[in-house]
């Protein structure tokens, strides 16, 4: 990926960060890049997310899906980084092969899915990184119980990827299931070229490959200095905006096919960052869709926002035909993919005009290679951001009340978080 960090210079942008500011953060920057390298050298955990290119065996993926390779449909059960990257590289890439993503508990959501799946030719991805999930293992059981109902033996459509131990490991190993290893001391949201990634693009049919190298060669830019590698770049630039004010970071990709690389990078970001009061708060936008919905508050809302745009400079494009109406003469000589880039660039032009900070993500165009790049691009730029912050980028430890206060309500044990929950605060309004 590259990047133009041009619009959230001071000179343009309030907040905006000036040049001699990116200098010296950029000594920090060199510092950080030092703990980065030392920490991918020992295998350290959270930054081995950075080795993982390297760690992922295609074959192996390719072995353990080859069963259910000619699937028409694929059903991945998995929640938080054990589907989101899976999602964004088969949601941006053209598959035959039907994908859904079970990282929900609506029970008509998953039961609409589960009545409309050829569920005979249709694979099963289970993922967990602990294989304790509540929503994993609840869906896991659900489908299991239709796709028995249907008549068909699970244990031939189901891959299983998860750590060491646990239950879902247990399952695999009593119903000899193919599994697959999650990296060790990687957390979720940074497995996406791995195994818990790579699986789904296995059964689609994608170019595992491709997509190491474009990670690859993402990593190969790494250095000392965020004027010479792009990630670092958007991870400093974004820091420093958050410094400046800049508390919101919206994610507006201008692809439809990229809209759900916009929800991994939301809980990469707010998971990874969001520690001791401190983290920028993602925002999951889509281009040019929500010009014409959140655009307003972007350019003349409160000057707390950096708008992230990502574009791919070439793809397939589609002419828009010729017009009766005078108004809209000027649209038949264009293509939609003039129209896209078009109101891509009026839309940066028309933050900058009102000095409001936005940055440029560039892909080549939408393929597995620069999906690997954008993926592990964002990923050393979290890295390095967390650096930055001096939070403990590779924990979540604040997502754990919710699920003990989950378990007690259920009567899954004694936590004091249930308890909790009984005594809210009430003012009803009501109709
Ligand atoms: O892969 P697991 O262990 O099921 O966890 C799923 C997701 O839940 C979290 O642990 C947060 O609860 C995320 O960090 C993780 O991606």
């Amino acid at each position: 990926m590259n990047v133009d960090i041009g619009n959230a210079l001071a000179s343009v942008a309030s907040p905006g960060v000036s040049r001699a500011s990116l200098e010296r953060l950029d000594e920090q920057v060199a510092d950080a890049h030092e703990r980065i390298e030392a920490g991918m050298a020992n295998a350290e955990h959270g930054y081995e997310a950075l080795n993982v290119p390297d760690r992922t065996d295609p074959d192996e993926i390719r072995a353990a899906v080859e069963p259910v390779a000619d699937a028409d449909a694929l059903i991945t059960v998995g929640i938080g980084g054990s589907s989101l990257g899976a999602a964004t590289i088969t949601n941006a890439l053209d598959s035959d092969t039907e994908t859904v993503f079970l990282d929900n508990v609506d029970p008509e959501w998953v039961s609409r899915h589960l009545e409309r799946l050829p569920l005979a030719d249709t694979a099963i991805n289970v993922v967990s990184r602990s294989g304790t999930t509540a929503e994993t293992l609840a869906n896991f059981l659900v489908v299991r119980e239709a796709v028995e109902s249907a008549g068909v033996d699970w244990t031939e459509r189901t891959i299983v990827t998860t750590g060491e131990a646990g239950p879902l490991r247990d399952l695999a190993n009593r119903h000899d299931l193919p599994s697959l290893p999650v990296p060790d001391g990687v957390p979720g949201r940074f497995s996406a070229l791995s195994a818990v990634g790579l699986v789904a693009a296995a059964v689609c049919g994608h170019d595992l490959e491709a997509l190491l190298e474009g990670a690859a060669a993402e990593a190969e830019t790494l250095s000392g200095s965020l004027f010479d590698c792009p990630a670092y770049a958007y991870g400093a630039t974004s820091y420093a905006l958050d410094q400046r004010g800049a508390g919101v970071n919206a994610m507006m990709p201008y692809a439809e096919s990229l809209e759900t690389a916009a929800e991994w990078f939301a809980q990469l970001w707010a998971e990874s960052l969001g520690k001791d009061d401190l983290g920028q708060t993602p925002v999951r936008a889509l281009g040019v869709t929500d010009q014409h919905s959140q655009l307003q508050l972007y350019r003349a809302g409160p000057r707390d926002k950096l708008v992230t745009f990502v574009t791919a400079r070439e793809g397939e494009d589609r002419p828009i035909p010729g017009t009766d109406v005078d108004d809209l003469a000027y649209l038949g000589d264009a293509t939609l993919g003039d129209l896209l880039e078009a109101e891509f660039e009026a839309t940066e032009a028309s933050l900058a005009a009102a000095g409001r900070p936005n940055v440029r993500v560039e892909l080549e165009r939408v393929d597995e290679y620069e999906l690997g790049g954008l993926l592990y691009g964002m990923e050393a730029a979290c890295v390095l951001a967390g650096e930055l912050y001096g939070v403990n980028t590779f924990e979540q430890p604040a997502v754990e009340w919710a699920k003990k206060a989950t378990r007690g309500l259920l009567g899954g044990g004694e936590f004091e978080e249930a308890a909790a929950v009984a005594e809210k605060t009430e003012l009803r309004i009501e109709r």
